[in-house]
């Protein structure tokens, strides 16, 4: 297998504190992966240890290319002008400036504008401009849409599929189940240091689809409950509540969304 990042038994500690306890999971090449997680699961620290800006404690990280790693906001001094960021990345690769890269990016027309003045869109597309200057072969995005509205959004996505298409390999961390769905190959679950789901979005997909929540409202209130065999389910319940003397006034079937099943697997319940 051709891959671009290779992880096996990731271990980091700040100070008696166990964040990651033993990661495994490989980046295929030109795929477009996600690293998820509840806050604090560990998603920086893991991206961190991986672009080599933090020491891990154990395992082992293999990474076959050039990595570019975007910036976190807060990262250039305010009164910078996006092409003097330009001009100094450029020196630090000893590359060329790409203007066809800055152009697609809309990067030119911000040219005069301090730092502090850009919009968070504007910053996250000078990040991303930035962390593409060395033409490297993995880029590392940190929540790239996070703050962003739509518009805002959906070309950030427009670019980074058009990095993929390019033959890049695309390593982002996220919240954002929908962004995940449109925009990944493959996943990564983290849930208390370790990795609890890792694979397609479609074989997560096809998980939620055979999940179901339950509302039961009775008398004394609404219940609910997963259940991935609802007939079975239904029929236990309604027999429970029939012989605890319980009236069920109300029914409802959901299926479960993708993000609800992400829930539950980063927060470890059981699948
Ligand atoms: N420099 C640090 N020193 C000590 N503890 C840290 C440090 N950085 C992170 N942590 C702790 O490590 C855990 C994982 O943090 P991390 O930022 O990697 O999680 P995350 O999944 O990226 O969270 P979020 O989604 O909130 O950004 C948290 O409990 C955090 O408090």
């Amino acid at each position: 297998m051709n891959y671009a990042l290779q992880i096996d038994r990731l271990k980091k500690n700040y100070g008696d504190h166990t964040v990651l306890k033993g990661l495994n999971f490989n980046v295929e090449k030109g795929e477009i992966f996600a690293l998820l997680g509840v806050n604090g699961a560990g998603k920086t620290t893991a991206l961190e240890c991986i672009e080599g800006l933090r020491k891990y404690d154990g395992g082992s990280i293999v990474v076959n290319g050039r990595r570019g790693i975007q910036l976190q906001s807060a990262s250039l001094p305010d009164y910078i002008r996006p092409m003097e960021a330009v001009r100094l990345f450029a020196k630090w690769n000893k590359t060329k400036i790409d203007h066809s890269m800055l152009s697609t990016l809309g990067i030119n027309e911000l040219a005069k504008t301090l730092y502090t003045d850009l919009s968070t869109g504007q910053k996250r597309r000078l990040h991303l401009a930035l962390a593409l200057i060395g033409n490297p072969d993995i880029v590392f995005l940190d929540e790239p849409t996070a703050g962003l509205d739509v518009e805002g959004r959906i070309s950030l996505h427009d670019q980074i599929r058009k990095l993929k298409s390019q033959g890049k390999t695309i390593i982002l961390a996220s919240h954002d189940m929908a962004e995940v769905e449109s925009l990944c190959d493959r996943i990564a679950i983290l849930n208390d240091g370790n990795i609890v789901f890792w694979g397609t979005v479609a074989e997560l997909t096809s998980k939620v689809g055979k999940r179901y929540i339950l509302h039961i409202k009775t008398e004394q209130g609404e219940e609910n409950f997963e259940s991935d065999n609802i007939g079975d389910t239904m029929l236990t319940l309604l027999e429970d509540f029939k012989q605890r003397g319980i009236a069920v006034t109300d029914i409802k079937i959901d299926r479960g969304t993708l993000e609800q099943h992400f829930i539950n697997i980063a927060r470890g319940k059981s699948e």
